[in-house]
């Protein structure tokens, strides 16, 4: 399997603190890809130097055989990362299907000020997103009454209308019930399966990362502590003392030091 991204020594500290120590990893095309790990392991931190919103200490970040590192959100966002937040927030005073048609109205470079008399500007192609995340009944819905779960999934269908080949997702399933967790991890799950997008996700709950993810990159204070499948990760010692506790042998699934 070939590397969508490659991160190569990235250090990112704030002050005195050392956030990402001499990070190294890759996510392979059309792979679901886990990034766990205490609170304040730098999981976040991580996030924002793959996107651009923080420029590394030393380090770089190669995506598609191209360095991107340290340039701008926007323009990396162009080049096809798309990222999801643990807080979505939708225009809430639009409808479902409006959020996505604006998403795709930026998406297509074309300017939000033909909003007011381009109402039906990529209705089609919005609504088809929509059907991919079975969200199509929710279109006329103002954001602002929608269920938790719905907004999530909302949220992942305006990163979608980006068309983005990769996808960072910070704890999609934070906040959920347990059976909207595997909804949306199963939707995600298809993206990756049937139309090739490479996803990297954060995450505190265990067993949604047990039964998701290809492979698992766990850190601890900044550094890579360990880098592997799912049976590899759970079977690490120091993964088990320092994170995963009685996790690592049991097939549980509650959460862990995180949220
Ligand atoms: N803006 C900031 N200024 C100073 N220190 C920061 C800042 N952001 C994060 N840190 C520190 O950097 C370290 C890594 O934080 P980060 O938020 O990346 O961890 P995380 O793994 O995402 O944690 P969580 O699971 O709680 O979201 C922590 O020690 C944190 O206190």
């Amino acid at each position: 399997m070939t590397a969508i991204l490659q991160v190569r020594g990235l250090n990112k500290a704030y002050g005195g603190v050392q956030a990402v120590k001499d990070v190294s990893f890759a996510v392979n095309h059309g792979e679901l890809r886990a990034l766990i790990g205490p609170n304040g392991a730098g999981k976040t931190t991580c996030f924002n130097l793959l996107n651009g919103q923080l420029s590394p200490d030393s380090g770089e970040v190669v995506y598609r055989d191209r360095a991107i590192t340290g340039l701008p959100p926007r323009r990396i966002w162009r080049l096809g990362i798309g990222r999801t937040f643990q807080i979505a927030a939708p225009f809430a005073s639009m409808t479902v299907l409006e959020n996505v048609q604006m998403a795709l109205i930026s998406h297509h470079g074309r300017s939000r000020r033909l909003w007011s008399h381009a109402r039906n500007l990529y209705h089609a192609e919005a609504m088809a997103l929509l059907q991919r995340l079975d969200l199509e009944e929710a279109a006329r819905q103002t954001c602002g009454t929608l269920a938790y779960g719905d907004i999530k999934r909302l949220e992942l269908a305006v990163a979608l209308a980006h068309g983005p080949d990769l996808l960072l997702m910070d704890e999609p399933t934070a906040g959920m019930a347990p059976e909207e967790r595997a909804q949306l991890m199963d939707q995600v799950k298809n993206l990756v399966e049937q139309h090739g997008m490479s996803v990297l996700f954060t995450e505190h709950d265990m067993s949604v990362v047990f039964r998701y993810a290809h492979r698992v990159l766990v850190l601890d204070q900044g550094a890579v502590l360990a880098d592997g499948t799912v049976g590899e990760v759970r079977r690490n010692s120091e993964v088990q003392r320092i994170y995963l506790g009685d996790l690592g042998d049991e097939t549980g699934g509650q959460e862990v030091k995180g949220e």
